[in-house]
C-alpha cells in the first residue's frame, strides 16, 4: 500500500505537487496519470524518498521508504530506464543490486527468464534496445519480490509487443495481491492497463476512482445517424430529443434518444438510414476532457484526432 497525504513539493517559487492526497491499494493496477510536467516523477521520487516533501509524507506500507530495513523487498521500482551502467551485462548489473542486499543469485536468474532477458543476460547493457533497457529496469524492479511495485511511463518507447507484455505483467503482479502503481501520459494505454486511476494536473489531484466510475461521470451519449433525407429526420426526432448537432448534409448526432428509438420512428416514417451508431464517450476522452485545463503546453494536434498522448512543448 501507498499511502500519499497532503503532500506539497516546491523547487523554488515553482509548485511541482500541491497538496496531493490519495492511497494505492494493493490487487488492482492503478494508473498515475497526467499531462507531462503534472507532478507523477515528483511524486514518486518523493515515495522512494529520493526527494524530500516540502509539506506532507508518502508511506510505503505504512512507513516513509527510507524506515525500512529491506526497502527493496517492500517496493521496487522502475524511474530511469537508462539508469544501468552500459559496460556492465544485465546478469551482473542484477547480481551486483542482489548483492548489497542479501538477494540470492537464484532469484537473479528468475527475474531475468521473468523479464526475457535470459538468452542476452550476459550481453553488455550499453547496447540493449530502449525494450530491453525497459525490460532490465524491471527486472531490477522484481529483484526483491517487493509486495509493492512502482513503474514511471515503463511503457515509453516500447513496441507493441512489448507494450502487450508490460500490460500482462501488471496485472498478474496484481493479481496475486500486490500493490501496482504505473504512471503514464498516454491515455490510451492506461485505458486499457488500469482499472483504477489517479488522475493530477498540476500537481493537483483531479480524480481518484475506478474505470467504471469514471465512465459514468460522462453526460449523456448521443447517437450518430446517416440517411439521405437526413433534414426530414431531423423534424421529425427533433420534437423529442434533447439535442441534434448537424455534421454534415447527411449525417447529425442525436443527444437524449436511444439508437432503437431512432430507428423504430425512421422506419415508421419509412426513411431510409445508412448509419445508427450510438456513441459513448471513452476512458482516454473522458482523461482527456479531465486535464485539458492542467495541460501546460499544447502540441499542434487536438484532441479530435487518433494522437492519444497529451503533447507538451
Ligand atoms: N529538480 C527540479 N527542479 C525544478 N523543477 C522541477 C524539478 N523536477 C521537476 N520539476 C518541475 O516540476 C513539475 C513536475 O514535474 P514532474 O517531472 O514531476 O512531472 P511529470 O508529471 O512526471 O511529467 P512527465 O510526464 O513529463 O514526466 C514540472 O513543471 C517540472 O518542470
Amino acid at each position: 500500500m501507498i499511502e500519499v497525504t497532503n503532500l506539497t513539493k516546491r523547487y523554488g517559487s515553482h509548485v511541482a505537487v500541491d497538496d496531493l492526497s490519495f492511497t494505492v491499494r494493493p490487487g488492482v493496477v492503478t494508473g498515475f496519470l497526467g499531462p507531462n510536467g503534472a507532478g507523477k516523477s515528483t511524486t514518486m521520487r518523493v515515495i522512494l524518498g529520493l526527494d524530500r516533501p516540502t509539506v506532507g509524507r508518502a508511506l510505503v506500507n505504512g512507513r516513509p521508504f527510507e524506515e525500512h530495513r529491506a526497502p527493496l523487498r517492500e517496493i521496487g521500482a522502475l524511474l530511469d530506464a537508462k539508469g544501468t551502467h552500459p559496460a556492465r551485462s544485465a546478469r551482473d548489473h542484477l547480481l551486483a543490486l542482489a548483492a548489497t542486499t542479501g538477494i540470492s543469485k537464484r532469484r537473479v536468474a528468475e527475474v531475468l527468464d521473468l523479464v526475457g532477458l535470459s538468452e542476452v543476460a550476459d550481453r553488455r547493457s550499453g547496447g540493449f534496445s530502449l525494450g530491453m533497457g525497459q525490460r532490465l529496469g524491471i527486472a531490477s524492479a522484481l529483484l526483491g519480490d517487493p509486495h509493492t511495485v512502482m513503474l514511471d511511463e515503463p511503457v515509453n518507447g516500447l513496441d507493441p509487443e512489448g507494450i502487450l507484455w508490460i500490460r500482462k505483467l501488471l496485472k498478474s503482479l496484481a493479481d496475486e495481491g500486490r500493490t501496482v502503481l504505473v504512471s503514464s501520459h498516454l491515455m490510451s494505454e492506461m485505458a486499457l492497463t488500469a482499472e483504477h486511476f489517479i488522475i493530477v494536473g498540476r500537481g493537483r489531484l483531479i480524480a481518484d476512482m475506478s474505470g467504471s466510475e469514471l465512465t459514468a461521470m460522462t453526460k449523456p451519449s448521443s447517437v450518430r445517424v446517416r440517411s439521405p433525407h437526413a433534414g426530414r429526420l431531423r423534424d421529425l426526432l427533433g420534437r423529442d430529443a434533447t439535442d441534434i448537432v448537424i455534421r454534415g448534409d447527411d449525417l447529425f448526432d442525436v443527444v437524449g434518444m436511444d439508437a432503437d428509438e431512432i430507428g423504430a420512428r425512421a422506419w415508421s416514417a419509412q426513411l431510409q438510414l445508412q448509419e445508427l451508431t450510438p456513441a459513448r464517450a471513452s476512458l482516454e476522452d473522458i482523461f482527456i476532457g479531465l486535464t485539458e485545463d492542467a495541460v501546460e503546453y499544447h502540441g499542434a494536434t487536438d484532441s479530435t484526432n487518433n494522437t492519444h498522448e497529451l503533447e507538451s512543448s
